[in-house]
């Protein structure tokens, strides 16, 4: 285990969840919003960065500037590998899987050395299923709420509404209420479709991503929520 200090930082396509770790112990942590990176920990005492980023290269250089001016250590990019810790990648091109769903996959199948099916709800709704040896066995990428709602905006001429509701798997009465229950629908039935599908009830189910927690309720409270599983995931690739 690294006797070092570095801050960890998952930049995902809505915002970036850090953790500063020293020997193996969170110091610190939180999130930092795209647009003035503001919420990065305010300490000059780290050895190094390490970052893992499936954001526009844009969003990185803003990214990795600030980091360059506030820090002055090595800034270390993760890349996706075929294979790291018994975790074998089913892609013909492993570098092409996000980096966030690899580590995603680690700090699930790791620690349990089970079979695990790792949901990730952020900007986009990943699935992954990893078999007990390790082998991943395949998974889905889908727009997420958010993305959703704003494909179906930016598409169409009067689906429009102000109002605040709140995503529910019900029917709707109003444009607002159709499209939020809609896309409710959306996402946790594709979750039960890929489920019932592919038969992986019995497998050990771990949420994660912004909307990680409401997914998992939705779907009956099975499963584990790791709200830092990606961080999770970069701390056992480190140690
Ligand atoms: N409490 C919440 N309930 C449902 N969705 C949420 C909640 N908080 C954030 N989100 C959604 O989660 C997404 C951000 O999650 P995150 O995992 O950080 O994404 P990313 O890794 O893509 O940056 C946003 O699209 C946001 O709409
Ligand atoms: C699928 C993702 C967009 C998820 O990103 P996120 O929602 O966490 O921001 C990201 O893992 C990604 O850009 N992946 C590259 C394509 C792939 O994994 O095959
Ligand atoms: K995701």
């Amino acid at each position: 285990m690294s006797t070092q200090t570095e801050l960890h930082i998952d930049l995902g396509n809505s915002r970036a969840k850090w953790r500063l770790m020293s020997s193996g112990e969170t110091q610190a942590q939180g999130i930092a919003e795209p647009s003035f990176w503001e919420g990065l920990p305010n300490t000059p005492l780290i050895d190094r960065v390490v970052l893992a980023s499936v954001a526009q290269q844009e969003l990185v250089d803003g990214l990795v500037a600030v980091l360059e001016s506030r820090y002055v250590v090595p800034i270390v990019q993760l890349h996706t590998p075929a294979e790291h810790l018994g975790l074998k990648n089913s892609y013909a091109q492993p570098e092409r899987m996000g980096i966030d769903r690899w580590l995603a996959m680690l700090g699930a199948w790791y620690p349990r050395q089970a079979h695990v099916v790792v949901v990730d709800a952020g900007s986009a709704l990943t699935l992954d299923v990893v078999a007990a040896n390790g082998q991943h066995l395949g998974g889905v990428i889908i727009p997420g709420a958010a993305l959703s709602e704003k494909a179906l905006l930016s598409s169409t001429g009067k689906v429009r509404f102000d109002d605040p509701v709140a995503h529910a798997l019900a029917l709707g009465q109003s444009t607002a209420e159709c499209v939020r229950f809609g896309i409710a629908h959306a996402q946790i039935g594709a979750i039960e479709s890929i489920r019932d599908r592919h038969n992986l009830q019995q497998a050990q189910w771990v949420f994660t991503g912004g909307a990680g927690q409401w997914m998992r309720d939705q779907l009956g409270e099975f499963g584990d929520y790791e709200p830092d599983l990606v961080l999770k995931g970069m701390h056992i690739s480190r140690a």
